[in-house]
């Protein structure tokens, strides 16, 4: 379970969060919503411990553990796969060796390990795309290398920070389709959307931040009934 308590995070003199508590349950999709700038990658990084931002107050718990105060690559070690904004790759090297070169933790028990071959059933599309490097992917298939690579680390909980941003709708399936085949396998996931439609397709419950704070927890359909908040956070 992943467990934030009262976090409040800063870039410099900047504070963006402000006292934000959110949990995931294992095993539960969770949506984190909200408009440009509300801080929503801001709390992923502080939950990847990646800096900037600066974590001031509060503490984040995995499975217990305080993340506050780890690195980067202790977190993921951890169990904790992040799937970046930006679809971050290496444009020289090939779809097989961006899979290859990732350090693996042992798979949790009752769990199946991710292989380079799973991640292509994961994608077919990468498969067919093995041989050709970061540079020649489309955006759609960048976002499959960038979601399979963070499977490769054998993560329980994985963060995805808008996996769907501008792809076409037929690959925006795609994406849904495998959080749901991860769900169906028992991963737990933090997923950032701009994309409601897409959002409530796929998640158990959402979280909306407005000026870094929560402002909204609930199921995805009480929050597909509330007009008023749709409207008022997330301008629908
Ligand atoms: N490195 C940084 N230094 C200073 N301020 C930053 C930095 N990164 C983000 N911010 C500010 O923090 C606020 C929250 O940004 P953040 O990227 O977390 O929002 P977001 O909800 O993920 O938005 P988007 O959907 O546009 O990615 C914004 O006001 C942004 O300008």
């Amino acid at each position: 379970m992943l467990e934030i308590k009262s976090v409040s995070s800063s870039y410099g003199e900047a504070q963006i969060l402000h006292e934000v508590n959110l949990t995931v349950e294992d095993g539960q999709v969770v949506g984190l919503l909200g408009r440009n700038g509300t801080g929503k990658t801001t709390l992923i990084r502080s939950i990847m411990q990646v800096k900037p931002p600066q974590v001031t107050t509060g503490s984040i718990r995995w499975n217990g553990q305080e993340l506050c105060g780890l690195l980067p690559n202790e977190v993921a070690m951890l169990g904790i796969g992040l799937v970046p904004q930006g679809r971050r790759l290496f444009p020289s090297l090939t779809v097989q060796e961006h899979l290859e070169i990732i350090p693996r933790r042992p798979v949790s028990s009752g769990r199946q390990a991710w292989t380079v071959e799973r991640a292509y059933e994961l994608f077919p599309r990468l498969g067919e795309r093995r041989g050709h490097r970061g540079n020649q992917l489309s955006g759609g298939e960048r976002q499959m290398l960038a979601i399979t690579r963070a499977l490769m680390l054998n993560p329980d909980l994985m963060l995805m920070d808008e996996p769907t941003e501008g792809l076409a709708p037929l690959i925006v399936q795609h994406v849904e389709q495998a959080v749901r085949t991860l769900k169906a396998e028992g991963m737990t996931v933090l997923l950032v959307e701009q994309n409601l439609r897409s959002a409530l397709s796929v998640v158990d419950s959402v979280y909306v931040l407005e000026t870094g704070a929560v402002v909204y927890n609930g199921t995805a359909s009480e929050l597909s009934n509330d007009t008023a908040t749709l409207h008022r956070y997330l301008g629908v």
